[in-house]
């Protein structure tokens, strides 16, 4: 006990950044008990695996930090993790391990390391060891991000590609794309000269489009899904907030029970309320559907992706998926695909707004290709290869998922000559990847003319720069976030000449979680572009 108390002591010393002394004292005083009731276990646990581990003569752990005992590298842990990865790779080398309690955390940082995860030993490489709260917000790890490599998750993921994101079926959805964006250009217009929030505006407009998608074609306008975008948005930015703390029980598994931080409550609750949302849709639906089946003999018309899952649910073969399931995977659309496209947009206009030269540049051509009497249509986006450009540049010096989603290799193997154990988490740093001065030319500058003569694309088939991560794990919602990012900025920057409110700087302060956001929202003012005010209606 006396022991524990010298540790704890020791630690506030050494950090008072950390985010660790923000935990009350209570919590604290609890984990202290707690801890010490462990610690003669976990010492006895370490000391027989590096016993066994010595004698065996396999390559070793790679270099580290000295950790304390115990808490491992837990209180020296910062806010901005990625910057400090970074440095800690220029010290202890391009892949360097750290504990956190007993668990153990690998970080690489360089891509013919990140190669030898996402390439040569994909399969191996290719659980995700979820935490706590992603258990709990997943319905146990059931939908794509959070599954093991298992045949449930391999079944997923070919419904994303063959029926949720399906050329196809983006084809099919264009329209609702269309609606969207014109109704989100309209509304900025009636905001001609006002302040308004660019993150407030693209988390909408995404979150419609992607609600319209899933379960909005729909003939009867009391649809219970129409009622609930501004719910769902609430609870898609709390989740991504609790997803990226820190939580004590992940790192000390046997105080969880006590739930310290209270992040695994929250998150239930944040699940209690999204699944009563998914219920109320998907029960109004079936309800329909009977409806429909018994008045006309089946369901008519173009189908929304709700209709496709409901319509595998009732299969009798290996495609067949369970309504949690179809619930896991409107949890993965509505979450993973509206916070990331929001995140990159007000980046992007954050760095443009920064630089009139890429402002006039982007606008120059927006007025060659699409024209000033002409609204943006997802026709001209692929002619618009300045604006890929930027989108690009953007992706590179602030990569929306920062360390991309943690690996976990299911059996030990071997990176860069070390050994990799069975069930650690692996954290790859993208983000030092892409400012590394081996890689880019003058990293630190926004230039978006290196992607004008570079073919580089969203895939991770070029390990220098990987925004959507690569491999078998790759984000399978790809092609309709290229299709959002471009639409949205598209339009913003061909209907609206912006500025900043009177007197507000440029800002591009970082704040880190899973999703790497702009710290302060970014507040501007627009102005119309277009002659004609009917473009706006
Ligand atoms: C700017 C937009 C986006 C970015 C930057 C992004 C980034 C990522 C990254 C880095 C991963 C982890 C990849 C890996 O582990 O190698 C991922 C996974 C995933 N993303 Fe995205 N994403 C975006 C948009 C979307 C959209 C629009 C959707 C769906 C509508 C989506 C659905 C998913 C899913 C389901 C996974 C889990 C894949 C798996 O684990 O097998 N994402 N995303």
């Amino acid at each position: 006990m006396v022991f524990t108390f010298i540790i704890f002591k020791k630690m506030e010393e050494l950090s008072n950044s950390s985010w660790w002394w923000e935990l009350s004292a209570s919590n604290k005083h609890h984990l202290t008990l707690a801890v010490a009731t462990i610690s003669v276990m976990i010492f006895a646990i370490s000391w027989r695996r590096w016993k066994s581990s010595s004698s065996s003569g396999a390559p070793s752990l790679p270099p580290g930090p000295r950790s304390l005992p115990i808490v491992g590298y837990l209180p020296f842990l910062g806010r901005d993790l990625h910057k400090q990865f970074r440095n800690m790779a220029h010290i202890y080398g391009p892949i360097f391990k750290f504990h956190l309690g007993s668990k153990l955390h690998v970080v690489i940082n360089t891509p013919d390391l990140v190669k030898a995860v996402v390439r040569e030993q994909d399969d191996i490489f290719s659980n995700r060891n979820p935490s706590i709260a992603a258990l709990a917000i997943s319905y146990g790890g059931r939908n794509v991000v959070f599954s093991d490599n298992n045949s449930a998750w391999r079944n997923l993921r070919k419904i994303f590609a063959q029926e949720v994101l399906s050329n196809k079926n983006l084809e099919a959805c264009r329209f609702f794309r269309r609606d969207e964006v014109r109704k989100t250009i309209k509304n900025i217009y009636s905001k001609i000269g006002t302040t308004i929030d660019i993150s407030e505006i693209a988390f909408s407009t995404e979150a419609n489009v992607l609600t319209s998608m899933v379960w909005e074609n729909t003939s009867d306008p009391n649809a219970k899904g129409r009622q609930f975008g501004a719910e769902l948005k609430r609870i898609s930015s709390n989740i991504v907030e609790l997803l990226g703390q820190p939580n004590l029980s992940d790192i000390f598994p046997s105080v969880a029970w006590l739930d310290l931080q209270g992040i695994l409550r929250k998150m239930k609750r944040q699940l209690h309320q999204l699944d009563e949302i998914f219920t109320t849709i998907i029960e109004d639906r079936i309800i329909s559907n009977s409806k429909k089946r018994k008045d006309a003999g089946g369901h008519e018309g173009k189908k929304d992706l709700l209709q496709i899952l409901l319509e595998l649910m009732d299969q009798k073969d290996a495609t067949s998926i369970s309504i949690t399931q179809i619930k896991a995977l409107l949890l993965d659309i509505m979450v993973a695909g509206s916070e990331t496209t929001t995140t990159l947009i007000e980046w992007a206009m954050a760095e443009i707004m920064q630089n009139d030269d890429i402002m006039k540049k982007v606008q120059q051509e927006l007025e060659e290709i699409v024209g000033l009497d002409n609204i943006v249509e997802e026709s001209h986006l692929p002619k618009l290869q300045y604006l890929d450009a930027i989108i690009k540049e953007t992706f590179r010096l602030h990569p929306v998922v920062p360390l991309i989603l943690p690996r976990s290799p299911s059996q030990d193997c071997i990176v860069g000559g070390y050994t990799i154990p069975k069930g650690c988490t692996v954290l790859l740093n993208v983000w030092s990847i892409h400012r590394d001065p081996r890689y880019w030319d003058n990293p630190l500058i926004f230039n978006p003319e290196r992607f004008l003569t570079n073919k580089y694309d969203f895939k991770g088939g070029n390990l220098n720069f990987l925004p959507f991560g690569s491999g078998r794990r790759l984000c399978p919602g790809v092609p309709l976030a290229e299709k959002m990012q471009m639409y949205i900025l598209a339009s913003l920057l061909h209907s609206f000449d912006w500025s900043l409110p009177e007197g507000e700087e440029h800002d591009l302060s970082e704040k880190f979680g899973i999703s790497l956001k702009k710290k302060e929202p970014l507040i501007v003012v627009p102005s119309q572009r277009l002659p004609n005010e009917n473009l706006y209606m």
